[in-house]
């Protein structure tokens, strides 16, 4: 059994954060674990709050599992402040944790704050440079490099700039321009857009975590960087083309597409 840890903050309403990741791991048959860093009372309509797991609290469980269930790869999603950053940070270096796919996540999609501002800063500085690969949606990689991204070369150019905060690599979703859905990928040397078919649905509640999750998940199971990426694109595209119509807002993405179970 290969196994797959998200750091990440958990949403009641199980389409995004801890939950969307746990779900992506058991559809990839990787056994999944969780360091929460913070816990949001959230829903497909909104966040109608947030409280963050104190930094003592997050290193624990970092210890919990590193020193018993040492993890084939890690994703990092919502880390929320300063603190709780230089504390993942200093839990990765102290175990020497590999394999790290980090989504900057910063604002939910119904656009509350799921990283505070001012904590940007740090997550360059803390978690970019330990990073296999960075996955910032358009609004995140503007606000990484500090200018509005608008087209594929815009992506390329903030590439390129993530890079040398000292990410290895770097994945800009374009999941918000129109058109196609196509995101760059850049190693440093060479970029490569990796495109599908946009799906009309207004149910992409959790895509940016679960597409990261898959990513870590697929290098849990051994495959190289860009087949993991290949790969994971291909489940995201899929979950989103059967997305689930559920609740008031925007609905979740459906992490079990490809998996029938049958009604006896
Ligand atoms: N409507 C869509 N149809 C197909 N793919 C999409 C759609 N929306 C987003 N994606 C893809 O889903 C992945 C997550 O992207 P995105 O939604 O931009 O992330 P985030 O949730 O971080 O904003 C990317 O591969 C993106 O291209
Ligand atoms: C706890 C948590 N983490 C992350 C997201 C981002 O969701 P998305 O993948 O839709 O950008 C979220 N809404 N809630």
């Amino acid at each position: 059994m290969k196994l797959a840890l998200t750091i990440a903050g958990s949403d009641s309403g199980g389409g995004a954060g801890i939950q969307a990741d746990l779900k992506t791991f058991s559809a990839h048959g990787v056994y999944g674990m969780s360091v929460i860093t913070s816990i949001t009372a959230q829903n497909t309509i909104g966040v109608l709050g947030i409280e963050d797991i104190s930094p003592d609290m997050v290193y624990l469980q970092m210890k919990a599992i590193f020193e018993d269930l040492y993890p084939n790869a890690v994703k990092i999603g919502m880390v929320s402040n300063e603190d709780i950053i230089k504390m993942v940070a200093k839990g990765l270096k102290d175990y020497n944790v590999k394999n790290i796919v980090l989504d900057p996540v910063m604002i939910s999609k119904s656009g509350s704050y799921l990283l505070k501002p001012e904590a940007v800063e740090a997550l360059k500085k803390e978690l970019i440079p330990l990073s296999l690969v960075v996955t910032p949606n358009l609004m995140e990689a503007g606000e990484l490099i500090g200018k509005e991204i608008k087209n594929v070369s815009d992506m390329k150019e903030a590439a390129k700039k993530i890079l040398d905060f000292g990410a290895k690599t770097v994945v800009v979703k374009g999941g918000h321009l129109t058109g196609d859905a196509l995101d760059v990928f850049y190693d440093g040397k060479e970029f490569y857009e990796i495109t599908t078919e946009r799906i009309d649905t207004k149910n992409t509640h959790g895509t940016g975590c679960t597409f990261s999750s898959a990513i870590a998940a697929n290098i849990a199971l051994g495959y190289d960087l860009v087949e993991s990426i290949k790969r994971a694109k291909a489940y995201i595209t899929g979950a989103i083309k059967h997305s689930l119509a559920i609740g008031h807002g925007v609905g979740p993405t459906n992490h079990f597409w490809n998996i029938e179970i049958r009604k006896v």
